[in-house]
């Protein structure tokens, strides 16, 4: 691979960046975040949690509220334009120019920074090739699939070398199994150029498997930043356990540095009360009987999923426990069982 292909690792820093419309609403709480040079962040959350406005500020297509700052590198970016920061974007919607063959798309933002005719053509066979699209170079836009699409996009976006990468949603728009393809292809575009890429998605999925660190926000606050483990394993808060996988919900009560749950007793060293935890349901396992279970409940469903069986269990009291038990289980509704968990992996809510 070329030299020219390992571009320069810029960390970025948003420093009290919030975001309010005029007319008032609040897009964003005041938000501190220092993003690594080279690294991969993902933005996560639902629908109107503040991803976009925050990838926008990073932008520069949306100023922070008085007293934000973005800093690239050692460079305050914050009073300046989008076409002044050197960013790349890539959105769910292509915005390419669909009368333009894809080797004039990818050549665009070279030629309004007046690169050379010659580097022109070499910079963009180079990018091509990385994206393996060298062979539709000739082609026109609107005779390309959405991926092959995307993969331009992408291409038009990483040619200018930007400092930064920003991508909104890259595969919203498309189908399950192109998305699964186009991501393992972002991703080993993003390991290979070394490049700092901060990446808006609602699907958790996508968010495990692309990011360095997740950044989970919830209405305008950051909920969590961690790497994926972290997320997943050490939720900060019930919002974050519930949205990231799924989540078992267990009420306890804590006596004497002891936790009763269900039918058991687990040492468990906090204040005495009421405590409501969390485990994962492949952290639930089925025991062999009484005797070496700790909670009992019926089958309320069972779904063969190939690899494990995924069991819903109603306890006599509290809500429904899913379970993921490895090989294979003929259990059936009605059936009565018996559940072991792990107290190292059970997490008491904050
Ligand atoms: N230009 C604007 N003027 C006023 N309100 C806006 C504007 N742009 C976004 N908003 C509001 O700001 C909030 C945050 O929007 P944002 O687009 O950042 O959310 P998001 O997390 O990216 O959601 P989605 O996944 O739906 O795109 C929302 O309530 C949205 O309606």
């Amino acid at each position: 691979m070329p030299d020219s292909f390992h571009l320069d690792a810029v960390p970025v820093r948003l420093e009290g960046c919030s975001k309010t419309w005029p007319g008032g609403a609040r897009a964003l709480e005041p938000l501190d975040l220092a993003i690594h040079g080279g690294e991969t962040i993902v933005f996560l959350g639902p629908s109107g949690c503040g991803k976009t406005t925050t990838l926008r500020l990073i932008a520069g297509l949306e100023s922070p509220d008085p007293g934000g700052r973005v800093l690239f590198g050692d460079e305050d970016v914050t009073a300046l334009p989008i076409e002044r920061r050197n960013v790349g974007m890539v959105f769910q919607s292509y915005a390419l120019f669909p009368n333009m063959t894809v080797a004039e798309n990818v050549a665009y933002g070279l030629k309004v920074r007046k690169v050379s005719r010659g580097e022109r053509a070499a910079r963009v066979g180079e990018m091509l090739d990385l994206m393996h699209l060298g062979e539709f170079a000739g082609r026109r836009i609107d005779q390309l699939s959405g991926g092959q699409r995307q993969r331009v996009a992408l291409a038009r976006a990483l040619v200018v070398r930007p400092r930064v990468l920003l991508l909104d949603e890259p595969l919203t728009a498309l189908d399950a199994k192109l998305r699964d393809s186009l991501r393992l292809e972002i991703d080993r575009l993003l390991r290979t150029l070394g490049i700092t890429a901060v990446y808006v998605t609602h699907d958790q999925g996508e968010a495990m498997a692309l990011g360095d660190r997740i950044v989970v926000m919830a209405r305008g606050r950051v909920a969590q930043v961690g790497t994926p483990r972290e997320i997943y394993y050490q939720p900060a808060d019930g919002f974050v356990a519930d949205f990231i996988g799924t989540m078992n919900r267990l009420s306890g009560r804590v006596g004497g540095g002891r936790l009763a749950v269900g039918r058991t007793s687990l040492p468990w060293p906090a204040p005495d009360g009421p405590v409501e935890l969390l485990v994962r349901p492949e952290d639930l396992a089925l025991a062999d009987g009484e005797a070496d279970g700790h909670l009992d409940g019926r089958v309320a469903a069972a779904v063969f999923l190939g690899d494990r069986t995924r069991l819903v269990v109603e306890p006599p009291d509290g809500p429904a426990l899913t379970v993921d038990t490895a090989g294979r289980s003929d259990l059936a509704r009605g059936d009565r069982v018996w559940l072991r968990v792990d107290p190292a992996r059970l997490l008491a809510v904050p």
